[in-house]
């Protein structure tokens, strides 16, 4: 797009700021609670030239009394009220259990009736070693096998999109909804529940590998090693690397046994995305949006050679091989936006016995997804309201600062900030995250239209054809990242020390 002025230059440095919405808005029997509430709050985020806000929309919820029998009527009450309010939205498809993760307020459960369906085949869900399954979410096994009333677990996701299409049609004709986040695993994010709190998970433990069994020993005796088996060597969840022979110094990780496994632990995850996708696709074809997920940001153990977190969450990454790229390589089929978590967090803020690098792994994935030509954009993991977190956020946005003559060389297309509290709306955290705002917008004013200026949204075209997995493989090859600025258009230390 041509820049006819330099506002118009700078406008393509403005990075959209939303914020998350409570997760109980529309609580667990589909009464949207607090709509007086809400919209006061609403008032108070448009006030702040917030763009728009991000809500799960869940699964639990809406198909709760009965298969294929959808009440959309209080999302729909909440939708109205962002549109009155002049905000955007980008909304989740939470095809996961709400409670068992870090701030999760509220209790949500998938539908009871999709539950019931474990009685007979517990196989639904995931399975750690010790056999304790976990209901937050239907395991990539049975996506495509026909437990539920007939039909399959991507059936199930993709019936759901479609009567989100037809019951939110207005709304998306209107272009309210700037993109549909697809959820992919637990918490909405393409992982397995490799860290669950509430099997007694605490940061900063390895996790388990959980387990799909079956599969397992199809994939292994085609690949004519039938005695293989899955890993029982790679400890419980709040082990240490070392403390296992599985990611210990010459583990077992790095075994042919030990590759072949984790490529296909990973490959797994890159087809389910691949497929739920496709289907979010053929929903959404024609609607002005972008499909976009969620990756989570596991940065403990990251400066471990084992990367032994992300290795037992799905993503096979390790110093030589790139367990990101290939997501994002993946992504690039459906022109899809990869959504990142952690971006507020700093190396040092970390405890030294975690091995953590949050700044080395957002460093990473944004340089995977910007490689592989894909827009990125981020959320932050924990509740901050402090300069020293947003001074991260507005870094991470924008590497290397503003460019006054057009789009910065790289930057994500829009931030989500977690999320919108009482807390948050504190005189001075409010004041503080006001001028957050206006830093991320490169300090123009509020703009709706920024993203014309960036990358202008265009009606959703059918996903390119397959890319065969050994395309995707290509992607493992590590790449030296983007070069990230230490410091950006930031929070001076005069902002901090006054705020
Ligand atoms: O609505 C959308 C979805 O929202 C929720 O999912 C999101 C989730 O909320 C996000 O956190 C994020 O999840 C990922 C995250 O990106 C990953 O990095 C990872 O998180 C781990 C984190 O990075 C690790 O550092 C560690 O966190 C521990 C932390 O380091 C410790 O300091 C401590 O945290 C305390 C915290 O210090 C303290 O202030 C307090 O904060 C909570 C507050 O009490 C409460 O009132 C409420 O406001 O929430 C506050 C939390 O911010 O308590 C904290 C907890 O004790 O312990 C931390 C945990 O041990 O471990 C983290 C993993 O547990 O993994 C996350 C999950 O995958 O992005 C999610 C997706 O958007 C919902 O769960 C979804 O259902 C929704 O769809």
């Amino acid at each position: 797009m041509a820049l006819a002025s330099t506002n118009d230059a700078l406008l393509a440095n403005y990075v959209p700021v939303y914020v998350m919405l409570p997760l109980g808005v529309v609580n667990a029997e589909n009464v949207f609670e607090d709509p007086d509430g809400l919209r006061e709050q609403l008032k108070q985020l448009r006030a702040a030239d917030v763009d728009g806000v991000m809500v799960d929309v869940w699964w639990g919820i809406i198909e709760s009394k009965g298969p294929s029998s959808y009440e959309w009527g209080a999302y729909r009450e909440l939708f109205k009220m962002v549109q009155e309010e002049g905000l955007k939205l980008r909304a989740i498809m939470s095809f996961h259990q709400c409670g068992g993760n870090v701030g999760d307020a509220v209790y949500i459960p998938i539908p009871q009736w999709v539950r019931d369906v474990a009685a007979a085949n517990p196989d639904i869900f995931y399975t750690n070693r010790s056999g304790t399954r976990n209901p937050e979410y239907l395991s990539l096994g049975v996506d495509n096998e026909p437990l539920f009333g007939g039909r399959t677990a991507v059936e199930l996701y993709s019936d759901f999109m479609k009567s989100f299409r037809e019951n939110m049609a207005d709304f998306l004709h209107a272009c309210l909804i700037r993109d549909i986040e697809v959820g992919l695993g637990p918490a909405g994010e393409l992982r397995y529940p490799s860290y669950p709190q509430v099997q007694g998970w605490n940061f900063p433990g390895i996790g388990e590998f959980q387990y799909v069994t079956a599969d397992f020993r199809q994939a292994v005796a085609e690949a004519g090693h039938p005695d293989w088996k899955l890993p029982d060597d790679a400890g419980e969840y709040n082990d240490t690397p070392e403390k296992t022979k599985f990611f210990a110094e010459n583990g077992t990780y790095l075994t042919e046994k030990g590759k072949f496994f984790l490529t296909w632990y990973s490959n797994k995850l890159l087809k389910h995305a691949d497929q739920i996708l496709d289907r979010a696709n053929q929903a959404f074809l024609g609607c002005k949006l972008k499909l976009a997920i969620k990756v989570s940001g596991v940065h403990w153990w990251y400066k471990d050679a084992s990367h032994a977190a992300e290795l037992t969450a799905g993503y096979y990454n390790l110093k030589v091989r790139d367990g990101y790229r290939t997501i994002a390589r993946q992504l690039t089929r459906h022109d899809a936006i990869l959504n990142f978590t952690c971006v507020e967090m700093r190396d040092s803020e970390q405890p030294e016995e975690a091995k953590s690098r949050p700044e080395e792994l957002v460093q990473q994935v944004l340089s995977a997804a910007w490689r592989e030509g894909i827009e990125v954009a981020c959320e932050n993991a924990l509740n901050r309201y402090d300069t020293a977190a947003y001074n991260v956020m507005l870094r991470n946005a924008r590497p290397n600062g503003i460019n006054p003559n057009g789009p910065p060389k790289v930057r994500i297309s829009a931030l989500t900030y977690l999320r919108l509290s009482d807390v948050l709306l504190e005189s001075e955290n409010w004041a503080i995250f006001k001028l957050f705002v206006k830093k991320m917008h490169a300090d123009q004013d509020y703009c709706p239209d920024s993203q014309n200026f960036f990358k202008p949204i265009t009606p959703m075209k059918r996903s390119k054809p397959e890319i065969p997995i050994e395309k995707i493989l290509e992607a493992t090859e590590p790449l030296e990242p983007y070069p990230f600025d230490p410091v950006t258009d930031m929070f001076s230390d005069e902002t901090s020390e006054t705020s």
